[in-house]
């Protein structure tokens, strides 16, 4: 999906294989004539109406009880994968690996750009603090703060926070992944999201979560971020759930980084979303093999 969301443009899709996958294809999103600015943010229209397109495939997927794969482009895309979502599954819970909250509201963003807002178009308790955008009327709330978690976050704006304090959302910044290591963390977060552990998971994961030195190639990379390792730990721990129901893959960029950078955050991604499908470390034997 081409980003339409900031100025920098060519974040695609990411080509890999997968096992028994169904592809779906290419949505073909095309830009909104006219598409004026809305105070600062830009192309509402055109993100508005690639996002309710996003939000009908995911819904036919995740209806036909298939694992809906959602490759960005920008965090933007989750605006549509979130809400398609929750038409099949209205008690999904939501996990969010980034660096950033992406919880501004066309009101509060630093940037004007919808890759910083799409958690304020879907969580309920944002409605008094946001405004109507033109091309996302058809976007209604659907996902409660409580059934959220942040991991990986380290740079999150004055108002992100305000509204995470307020809003009492779960929270594990790269302090709480080194204060508690990865293990505590992803056994906390999935306790007090989903304690019968029952709901569909959406992991919305952003490759900018990981540390620059393993994905250089995204528009917004932060020092000090998830080390490969503890990726596969978040993606085997969510596989093993089993209950797994929406994966976004969003913000590589390869336009923004040497061919090198391009490759390593390439292989790390395809890699961290291989472990989401059950790829693990230990091994793995299929289905029927039998030892030679
Ligand atoms: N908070 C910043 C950065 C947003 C980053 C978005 B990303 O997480 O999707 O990369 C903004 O709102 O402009
Ligand atoms: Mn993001
Ligand atoms: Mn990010
Ligand atoms: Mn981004």
């Amino acid at each position: 999906m081409e980003s339409k969301k900031k100025p920098q443009v060519g974040v695609v899709g990411i080509p890999f294989s997968l096992g028994q996958v169904t592809d779906y294809g290419d949505l073909n999103l095309e830009a909104v004539a006219d598409d004026k600015p809305w105070n600062k943010v830009k192309n509402p229209r055109s993100v508005g109406l690639a996002n309710k397109k996003v939000a009908e495939m995911v819904a036919k997927i995740t209806k036909n009880r298939q694992i809906a794969l959602t490759l960005g482009g920008d965090h933007s895309v989750a605006i549509g994968s979130i809400y398609g979502h929750a038409q099949s599954c209205p008690n999904l819970v939501v996990v969010w690996v980034d660096a950033h909250a992406d919880l501004n509201t066309p009101l509060s963003s630093p940037s004007g750009n919808i890759h910083g807002m799409p958690l304020s178009f879907v969580i309920k308790e944002m409605k008094k603090y946001t405004t109507a955008l033109p091309g996302f009327e058809w976007v209604q709330p659907c996902l409660s703060a409580k059934d959220l978690v942040f991991i990986g976050l380290r740079d999150v704006d004055e108002a992100e926070r305000a509204f995470i304090n307020e809003l009492g959302i779960q929270c594990y910044s790269m302090q709480e992944v080194d204060k508690y290591g990865i293990q505590n963390v992803m056994e906390r977060a999935l306790r007090t999201i989903d304690p019968n552990g029952v709901r569909p998971i959406h992991l919305s994961f952003d490759v900018d979560a990981l540390d620059p030195a393993y994905a250089p190639a995204t528009g917004t990379p932060v020092h000090g971020g998830l080390t490969r390792r503890e990726a596969y730990y978040i993606a085997e721990e969510i596989a093993g759930t089993g209950r797994l129901s929406c994966l976004d893959t969003v913000e590589v960029n390869p336009l923004l980084s040497t061919d090198e950078g391009r490759q390593v955050t390439i292989n790390s991604t395809v890699d961290v979303v291989s472990h989401f499908f059950g790829k693990r470390r230990e091994g793995n034997v299929s289905d029927g093999y039998r030892v030679p």
